[in-house]
Formats: C-alpha cells, structure tokens, sequence
C-alpha cells in the first residue's frame, strides 16, 4: 500500500497500449512513463480508487491500476485511472489529476479476459461505496483540485 495516502499525481494524458479497454466497457487514461517513474520506490503495486479531474472540470470518482497488468506482462510500470464518468469524447493531451484514496487489491493474473472484465467491475462497485464515506468526500473538495 502506499504509505502516504491520500497521494497526489498529476500529468498529461497519453496513449497506452490500445488494447481495446474501450471494449470492455472500461477505458483507462494513462500517464507517460516519466510519471510512473516519480513514484515512490516502495509503492505496492495494485488498485486503488479515489478521485479524477480531467484539465479543471469536474471531479469524478475513478480506480486506477499500478503496475505491470500481469495478465498482459506489460514491460513497464504504468498508472491507468478508469473515471467513473461518461465522457462525451476522448481526453488525450488534456491534465489528468488524481487523489489516491484508498487500496482496494493487488494486480492479480486471471485465467480469461472475462475474469479480469469481472474483476474490475467488483473494483468499480467497491469505489462506489468507499468514496461516499464522510473522510472520502473531504478529498473531492481538496485544494489540489481547485488551485491551477
Ligand atoms: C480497476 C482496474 C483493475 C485492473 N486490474 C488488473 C489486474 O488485476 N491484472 C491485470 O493484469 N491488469 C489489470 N488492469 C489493467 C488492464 O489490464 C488494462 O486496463 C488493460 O491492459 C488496458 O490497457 P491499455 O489502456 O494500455 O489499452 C486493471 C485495470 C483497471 C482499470
Ligand atoms: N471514463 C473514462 N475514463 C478514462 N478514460 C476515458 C474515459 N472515457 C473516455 N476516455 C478516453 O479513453 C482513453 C483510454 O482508452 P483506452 O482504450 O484505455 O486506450 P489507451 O490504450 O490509449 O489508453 C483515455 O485516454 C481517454 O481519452
Ligand atoms: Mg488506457
């Protein structure tokens, strides 16, 4: 787990793999890698949800992936925030701030496509209901969000 949440992050929103995540009903936004790389060294890889601002709009609820996605053996670490929003088009380019909240589980291997779809659907449901306690909420207001 990260040792100091909440933690902030915040970078420009590149290509990733195009691995088609729009397919399953779950596109991730994801960082470059030189912001992968600012991370803390001891920073345990997993899902963790919290809340996402795309350039000053609003602030959504998210889950976002670090790590190496077993299930695809990526080379590299990444950060994949999925926003629990519906967006009217892409956000490539635009700033892309998150708090990190919370932990929900490690990066796990799935047998099938379909188990890592369910996965993250439970992650998504899990979200949910961890960002509407009281101490969540104080984040979503959190001046990070509202300083430029
Ligand atoms: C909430 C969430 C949980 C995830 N959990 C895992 C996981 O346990 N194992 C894994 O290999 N990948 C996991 N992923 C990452 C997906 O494999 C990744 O989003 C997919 O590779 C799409 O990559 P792309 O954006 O580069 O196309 C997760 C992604 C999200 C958003
Ligand atoms: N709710 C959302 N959460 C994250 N990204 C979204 C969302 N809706 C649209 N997008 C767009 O989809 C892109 C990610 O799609 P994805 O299939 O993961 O492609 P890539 O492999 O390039 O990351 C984001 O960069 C963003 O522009
Ligand atoms: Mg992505």
């Amino acid at each position: 787990m990260l040792a100091y949440l909440p933690f902030f992050i915040e970078g420009e929103v590149v290509q990733g793999f195009g691995r088609g995540s729009k397919d399953l009903g779950c596109p991730t936004a994801n960082y470059p890698r030189d912001v992968a790389k600012s991370l803390p060294s001891d920073i345990k890889p997993g899902v963790y949800y919290g809340w996402a601002q795309v350039d000053s709009n609003s602030v959504y609820k998210m889950v976002v992936n670090i790590g190496w996605c077993p299930f695809y053996q990526n080379k590299e670490m990444s950060i994949e925030t999925h926003v629990l929003h519906q967006f009217d088009k892409d956000f490539y380019g635009s700033l892309l701030k998150i708090c990190i909240v919370g932990y929900l589980r490690p990066e796990k291997n799935f047998n099938s496509l379909d188990e890592l779809i369910y996965a993250i659907k439970q992650d998504i449901e899990n979200a949910h209901k961890e960002l509407d306690s009281d101490n969540a909420m104080k984040l979503k207001t959190h001046s990070f969000f509202t300083k430029n």
